[in-house]
Order: structure tokens, then C-alpha cells, then sequence
């Protein structure tokens, strides 16, 4: 597909996804210089909800494949490919929606997308040309989501373990665990997999090289 190359990182929610990507990112970056390689994150094109009053927001499955503007990472991504810089929205998970500041994106050679249910629309697989699955198991995902949400999202215990059981542990079954299966590579132990991260970086510098 062109000559841009995108490698999706798919996975469980606290899976080690952002850690794997931006580890894969900032280790080539301080080798080969940042303007070659991009990052995006499914997050940020949550959809936008500052039109609803914040009770009314935090009612929302995010969980769903409802709750992402997919269409608009697929536009995105077919820009980039373009050769054209895009705008990628902002996302508050304390106000569970979109802030009003965006972040330029420029066209690269590599783009690194990463997110829960990338692997889970036809749409968004059409444009990935690696696709990288962190299976790290569910009960070590949720302790490691009980930490981050309680300390950098704001969460109480209570509003975390119901959120679980409503929504997060269905969506892994009905959507993330299926979705795997269009993997090209499966990643155990997460963002701490220093053979899987040698390997992606390894296939990176050769498609800068190329
Ligand atoms: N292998 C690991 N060992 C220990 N902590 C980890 C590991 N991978 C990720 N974490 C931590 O778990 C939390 C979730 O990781 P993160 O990369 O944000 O997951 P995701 O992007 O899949 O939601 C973060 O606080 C991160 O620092
Ligand atoms: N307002 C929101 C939006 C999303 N979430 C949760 O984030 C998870 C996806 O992000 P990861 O970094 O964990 O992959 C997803 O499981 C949503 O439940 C949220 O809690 N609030």
C-alpha cells in the first residue's frame, strides 16, 4: 500500500499497548531521528460529547465500537498515506470527551496506530499493513487498569470494578479476543517484550532503510 507503511497495535484494555508503542517509537527516535515515524491513538477519536452534560457522559459504553469516530481515523490515516497532515483530536478521559486543542500529525514513512478494537473493523484492517496483538491476560490487565484509572484517570474503585463487569470484560469476549485472530503477530508479557519490541523496531529501521 504506497509507500507509507501503518503497524497497528491491538489488545486488551491496560494491555501494555501505549507502552509498547511509544518504547518502539522513542527508542528509534533517539537512534534515527523523529520525522520518518508517527504515532496515533484509537483513543483520541472517541467521539466527541461536549454537547452532553457530564452524568450524561459517563453513561456511555466505551467499550463499544459505537463509541470511536472510526470513520475519521480511516480518513486520517488514507491522508497521511496521501502525503497530507491531519489534525488528530485530543481526548479527556476526566471529561470523557474530545478537548478543543488538536495535535498535527505529519505524513511518515512509519505509522504506529494503537487502540482496543482496531482489529475489530474492516474498515480500519484494510488500512494496516502489520498488525500486532498484546495478549497479556485479562486478571493482569485489570490490576494494572485499577492503578492507571485510579492514578491518572481520575476513577474511584467502585466506578472501576462496575465498568468492568457492564462493559469492559463483555467487550474483551464479544470483540477484542475475536479480533486477534487478524494479528500478525501475537505479543505476550505487553509493553515490557523486549524480543517483540527488537522485532518491530528491527522492521522498522529496515523500511526506513529501504
Ligand atoms: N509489562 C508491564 N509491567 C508492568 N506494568 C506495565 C507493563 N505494561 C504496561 N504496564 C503499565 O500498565 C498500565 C497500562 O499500560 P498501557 O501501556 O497504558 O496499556 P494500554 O495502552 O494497553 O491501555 C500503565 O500504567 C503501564 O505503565
Ligand atoms: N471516557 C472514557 C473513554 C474510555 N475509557 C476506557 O478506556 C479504555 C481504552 O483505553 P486503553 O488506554 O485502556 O486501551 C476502554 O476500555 C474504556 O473503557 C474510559 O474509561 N472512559
Amino acid at each position: 500500500m504506497g509507500n507509507t507503511t501503518v503497524i497497528a497495535i491491538a489488545g486488551p484494555s491496560a494491555s501494555g499497548k501505549s507502552l509498547f508503542a511509544s518504547t518502539v517509537y522513542q527508542e528509534l527516535v533517539a537512534e534515527l531521528g523523529g520525522e520518518r515515524i508517527s504515532v496515533l491513538s484509537e483513543d483520541a477519536y472517541y467521539r466527541d460529547q461536549s454537547h452532553l452534560a457530564i452524568d450524561q457522559r459517563v453513561l456511555t459504553n466505551y467499550d463499544h465500537p459505537s463509541a470511536f469516530e472510526h470513520e475519521l481515523l480511516v480518513e486520517h490515516l488514507k491522508k497521511l498515506r496521501a502525503g497530507e497532515t491531519v489534525h488528530m483530536p485530543q481526548y479527556s478521559y476526566r471529561e470523557h470527551t474530545r478537548v478543543e486543542e488538536t495535535i498535527e500529525v505529519t505524513p511518515a514513512r512509519v505509522i504506529l496506530v494503537e487502540g482496543i478494537l482496531l482489529l475489530n473493523d474492516p474498515a480500519l484492517r484494510e488500512q494496516f499493513d502489520i498488525s500486532v496483538f498484546m495478549d497479556t491476560p485479562l486478571d493482569i490487565c485489570l490490576l494494572r487498569r485499577i492503578n492507571r484509572d485510579i492514578e491518572e484517570r481520575g476513577r474511584s474503585l467502585t466506578s472501576i470494578t462496575e465498568q468492568y463487569e457492564n462493559y469492559v470484560r463483555p467487550a474483551f469476549f464479544n470483540f477484542i479476543s475475536p479480533s486477534k485472530n487478524y494479528a500478525d503477530l501475537v505479543v505476550t508479557r505487553g509493553g515490557q517484550n523486549e524480543i517483540a519490541i527488537d522485532i518491530i523496531k528491527t522492521k522498522i529501521r529496515q523500511l526506513l532503510a529501504e
